[in-house]
C-alpha cells in the first residue's frame, strides 16, 4: 500500500516475547523505509487511531527526516525485569551486564510479597552499587503506594515509576515519600505532553519516542518540562529502539540509565545486529533490518496492520 510519497517500503513484523510483558505475548509492528532510513510504527493494540497518530509521526521522522546530531556515542541502559519469580529475576539481571535494573511490580494477580522477593533478588544480583528502580504502571492508590514503597525501599530504590494514575495522586504521594517519583503514563498518554503540569508530581520524566511523536517532539517535552529525563522504549524492534537511543544521545543531560534494553525481552528481532547492551550500554547506531522478512507477520496480522496504518495515515 502507498502510505506517503517518500515511503518506498512497508514491512509487518511479529516476534514472540520471552515472557508476557504488559499483557503482551507477541509483539508486532510495521517498518517503513524512506530517504533517511527505516522507521517503526508499532502502537500497542489498545491505542486508538487518534492516539496512534503521534506514533506514526515518529516513524515518518525516522524514515524521512532522520534525527538530530548525537552528543554522545553510547547510552547507559537498565535491564528490564518482568513480573517473574525471584529466581528468574536474579538470573535475568546477572546475565544482563547492566548496573541498573527496572523491576515490574504490582502485576495483577501477584502479591506484595512477590514484589518484595523479586526486588530483593534483583538487589542481590546487582550488589550494593547497582541501582534498582520499580514500575507500578499506575496500579496503586496513594496509601497503598506509601506502604508498598516503604517496603520495597528496603533495597534502596533509585525511583518509582508511575506508582499512581493521576497527577494529583503523584503529588500527594511525593509529600509522603522520600523516594523519587518518575512520570510515565501521565506524560505519554497526555493530550499535550508539553503542557502537563508536572511540577508537584514528579522528580523524573520518562520519555518514549513513539508515544510522544518523534525524537524532536520528545526533545521539546524535555525542554518544556525542565526535569531530569530517562528515555525508555515502547517495546520496539531494534529499528524503533534506535530512535530511542538517538533521543538519549541528543539530550543535553542524561543523569540516569535508559530503559532501552528491551530487545532482550524478544525471542527474535528484525535485524542480525540487534540493539542489545554490552557492558550496560547501547551504541548510537541504526541497525539495518536485514531479517525483517524472516520475522514477517502472518497474513491476518499483516491485514490488521494494513488497516490500522490506513486509518492513521488518512485520519
Ligand atoms: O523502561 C524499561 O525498562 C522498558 C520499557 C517498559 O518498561 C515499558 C515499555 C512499554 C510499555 C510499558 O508498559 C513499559 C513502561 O511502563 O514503561
Ligand atoms: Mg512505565
Amino acid at each position: 500500500m502507498e502510505v506517503a510519497a517518500e515511503i518506498d517500503a512497508v514491512r509487518v513484523w511479529s516476534v514472540p516475547m520471552r515472557t508476557r510483558f504488559r499483557g503482551v505475548d507477541v509483539r508486532d509492528g510495521v517498518l517503513v523505509r524512506g530517504p533517511a532510513g527505516w522507521g517503526e510504527f508499532s502502537p500497542f493494540w489498545d491505542y486508538d487511531v487518534a492516539e496512534s497518530r503521534r506514533w506514526w509521526a515518529a516513524a515518518v521522522e525516522s524514515a524521512v527526516e532522520g534525527w538530530p546530531a548525537p552528543l554522545r556515542d553510547t547510552v547507559p541502559v537498565n535491564v528490564t525485569v518482568p513480573a517473574v519469580d525471584a529466581e528468574r529475576a536474579h538470573a535475568i539481571v546477572a546475565a544482563s551486564g547492566c548496573r541498573t535494573a527496572k523491576v515490574k511490580v504490582a502485576e495483577p494477580g501477584q502479591t506484595a510479597a512477590d514484589d518484595l522477593a523479586r526486588v530483593e533478588a534483583v538487589r542481590d544480583a546487582l550488589g550494593p552499587d547497582g541501582a534498582v528502580r520499580v514500575d507500578a504502571n499506575a496500579a496503586w492508590d496513594v496509601d497503598t503506594a506509601v506502604r508498598r514503597i516503604r517496603d520495597l525501599d528496603r533495597v534502596c530504590l533509585e525511583y518509582v515509576e508511575q506508582p499512581c494514575a493521576t497527577l494529583a495522586e503523584l503529588a500527594a504521594l511525593r509529600r509522603r515519600t522520600d523516594v523519587r517519583v518518575a512520570a510515565d503514563e501521565v506524560v505519554r498518554r497526555a493530550a499535550d505532553p508539553l503542557r502537563v503540569d508536572l511540577r508537584e508530581a514528579c522528580d523524573v520524566v520518562v520519555l518514549k519516542v513513539q508515544p510522544l511523536g518523534g525524537v524532536r517532539a520528545a526533545l521539546r517535552v524535555a525542554e518544556a518540562q525542565d526535569l531530569p529525563c530517562v528515555v525508555s522504549s515502547a517495546l520496539e524492534s531494534s529499528v524503533g529502539i534506535a530512535a530511542g537511543v538517538a533521543l538519549a544521545a541528543a539530550l543535553p543531560e542524561l543523569p540516569f540509565a535508559c530503559g532501552l534494553a528491551t530487545v532482550a525481552l524478544f525471542t527474535d528481532d528484525v535485524t542480525s545486529t540487534p540493539l542489545l547492551p554490552v557492558d550496560g550500554a547501547l551504541p548510537v547506531t541504526r541497525p539495518e533490518p536485514d531479517r525483517v522478512d524472516a520475522v514477517a507477520a502472518d497474513p491476518l496480522t499483516q491485514a490488521r496492520w494494513g488497516a490500522r496504518l490506513a486509518a492513521v495515515v488518512t485520519a
